[in-house]
């Protein structure tokens, strides 16, 4: 069968695995198996970021005493993460194939070298027909390095791995143009990539298990499609939802964000997501601000850097800052911050952060 796309992403919300009592739904967990299998004979790359660890794992054991958040989430991530791999693994031998664990931390995502090495990590299990499951590493992760959720990890990967598609499943049919719940709200089936205001439709609130939201996931879906990428919200918890997003295309219900047709470089790519793993800060004046507000690609020179923050390595992610505090975006550094601080205000020195590795907001 010729499928719309050849190398997916999909991500696999806790709610679209879970039952309203938190047991692992192995009905539902089975019947996505048994689609990724199917794609995957036909063809298809998959990489599966599945959450689910925290909410297995509640069901499975009763702590003693009351535990505190962090307590809570390592506990009961430590044993649902095995017990739900261990399943994934169970379910896909039984159709021959083999999936393989990645656990993995923001700070995984921080410097070149990390993200390069994950990248090839994922590579070698497609290569050799290994379906790679991620999910954040929650039991050894730190809690304020720690990313808002899945949805967030997921569209690092899908740009990491140059994708055709991200496929958001969770347990709701796409975004909704009103509150969900009321009955004369409908499912938006198009957006085109991050040109749309969503918040007015988008209710904080969310589903019994998930982490971040709807909102989370329509600012990475935006993102992701803007460096090219189509991305999907779809109900995860309805029959054959995969091979029909991925056979049927604009007839199955779902959110769809048209992927931008602008090229976008690996390492801007990188970049764009990076702005957690910020190390230091680049201020500048406005005569720079309006230099890279221009229609025309600039590079940060030193000549209108007045102030740097914080202490950074060369290559290390920095944010930018106008006069007003206000952040720009994000880049390299060329220099480490001593050297940059040394040299404000020079001219004829190669730029502080290069166009090439600069996203701006
Ligand atoms: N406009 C909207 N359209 C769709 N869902 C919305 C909207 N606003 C808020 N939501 C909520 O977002 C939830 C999905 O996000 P989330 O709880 O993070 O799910 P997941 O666990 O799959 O990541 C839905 O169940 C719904 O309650
Ligand atoms: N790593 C966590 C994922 C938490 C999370 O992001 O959940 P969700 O919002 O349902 O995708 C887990 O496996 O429980």
């Amino acid at each position: 069968m010729a499928y719309l796309f050849t190398r997916i992403a999909v991500k696999i919300g806790s709610n679209v695995l879970t039952r309203k009592d938190g047991t692992l739904d192995i009905t539902r967990m089975s019947a996505l198996v048994d689609q990724v299998a199917d794609l995957h004979r036909e063809g298809v790359e998959v990489v599966l970021i599945s959450s689910g660890a925290v909410a297995s794992g509640r069901s499975e054991i009763k702590a003693g005493k009351k535990l505190d958040s962090v307590s809570a989430r390592q506990l009961y991530s430590a044993v649902g993460q095995a017990k739900l791999i261990n399943r994934y693994y169970e379910l896909f031998r039984e159709h021959g194939m083999t999936c393989g664990q990645v656990l993995t931390t923001k700070e995984n995502f921080g410097s070149r070298t990390h993200y390069l090495n994950q990248k090839h990590c994922m590579e070698v299990m497609l290569e050799n027909k290994v379906i790679p499951i991620v999910n954040e590493n929650d039991t050894i992760s730190v809690t304020e390095l720690m990313f808002t959720d899945n949805d967030e990890l997921s569209g690092l990967i899908a740009t990491m791995m140059g994708m055709d598609a991200l496929i958001i499943l969770s347990n709701i049919d796409g975004i909704y143009n009103g509150n969900p719940s009321d009955p004369t709200a409908t499912v938006i089936r198009e957006i085109n990539g991050g040109k749309e205001d969503l918040s007015e439709y988008v209710q904080a609130s969310k589903s019994s298990f998930g982490r971040g939201g709807m909102l989370t996931k329509c600012s990475i879906a935006q993102k992701v499609a803007d460096e090219g990428i189509t991305v999907i919200i779809a109900n995860g918890k309805k029959d054959n939802i995969l091979v029909d997003l991925l056979a049927k295309g604009s007839q199955t219900v779902c959110t769809r964000f048209i992927p931008s047709d602008k090229p976008v470089s690996s390492v801007k790519k990188w970049i764009a997501h990076s702005e957690g793993f910020a190390k230091g800060e680049i201020h500048i004046n406005r005569g720079a601000e309006e230099a890279l507000r221009a229609p025309k690609a600039t590079s940060i020179l030193l000549v209108g850097v007045t102030r740097i923050a914080g202490d950074f390595e060369k290559d290390d992610i920095v944010k930018i800052i106008n006069e007003a505090g206000v952040q720009l975006g994000v880049g390299c550094a060329g220099y480490d911050s001593t050297e940059a601080r040394a040299l404000i205000g020079s001219r004829d020195k190669k730029p502080l952060i290069h166009y090439d590795y600069l996203y701006l907001d």
